[in-house]
């Protein structure tokens, strides 16, 4: 066990999936995985592990943020030898032509967070990439899917409220949506040497009012769900 997960060594899968609402991890078990075993109930952190088409899998709730994701993250790879983590969230659109229900790859992930500037001083603004074997691994399971996925740079936003901020200039920029995870994720995907990336549905729009009702948002969270669990089984 570890400071935040109860799991004994061993009881998680080296690839993890990893939803920021631990619900959606209960819910990735229950509808996806079989043989399932919780292995962290520690602050309702729901972690599980099962087989999906005969491979073993693991799902976990990370919270919202990346110091709370951040944790699981350390924890998972320090600890369990966690060696693949595949996040599974929901972001806010942005760019033109990206709508509601959309699915998004995180190809790169630019932050406002203080992670980057922390881990290397003044003067280097770090870019956080997605594991290229990962990414090209879900590009191409969506394509065989025949699931539509935009890919590019999503901002991590280190506060969900957030009045001072340019989202229009981060948008003309060519960022495609926000979150809050996946430029930590990618950061401690380099410096603890696993393989990250982020794969993401839209749930509402940066600068629109259309929002994705509770059961379109469960159909599009699956098509997400299926890209992450089939690049999960057939990455290298
Ligand atoms: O749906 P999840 O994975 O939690 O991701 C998004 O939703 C939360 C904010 O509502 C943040 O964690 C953000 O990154
Ligand atoms: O972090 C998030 C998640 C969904 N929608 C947003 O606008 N931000």
């Amino acid at each position: 066990m570890s400071t935040h997960i109860e799991a004994q060594a061993g009881d998680y899968a080296e690839t993890v999936l990893l939803p920021g609402d631990p619900l959606r991890a209960k819910y990735i078990a229950e509808t996806f995985l079989t043989d399932v075993k919780q292995v962290n109930r520690v602050r309702n952190a729901f972690g599980y592990t099962g087989t999906y088409q005969g491979h073993r899998i693991s799902v976990q709730g990370s919270g919202m943020g990346i110091p709370s994701m951040s944790i699981y993250i350390n924890e998972l790879v320090r600890e369990y030898g966690v060696k693949t983590i595949i996040r599974v969230g929901s972001c806010g659109g942005m760019a033109p032509d990206v709508h509601v229900r959309d699915v998004l790859l995180a190809s790169g992930s630019t932050t406002d967070s203080a992670v980057t500037a922390n881990t290397f001083g003044p003067g280097v603004h770090y870019a956080p990439l997605a594991n290229f074997e990962l990414l090209d691994t879900a590009y191409h399971v969506a394509e065989k899917l025949g699931i539509q996925v935009k890919v590019g740079d999503i901002f991590a936003a280190d506060r969900f409220y957030n009045d001072e901020l340019d989202m229009q200039k981060l948008a003309d920029y060519g960022i495609l949506g926000t979150e809050m995870e996946s430029a930590g994720l990618y950061l401690l995907g380099a410096k603890l040497h696993f393989k990250a990336l982020s794969v993401l549905t839209v749930s509402d729009l940066i600068f629109g009012e259309e929002k994705a009702s509770a059961e379109e948002r469960e159909r599009t969270f699956n098509d997400m769900i299926k890209i992450a669990l089939e690049t999960a089984i057939q990455q290298g």
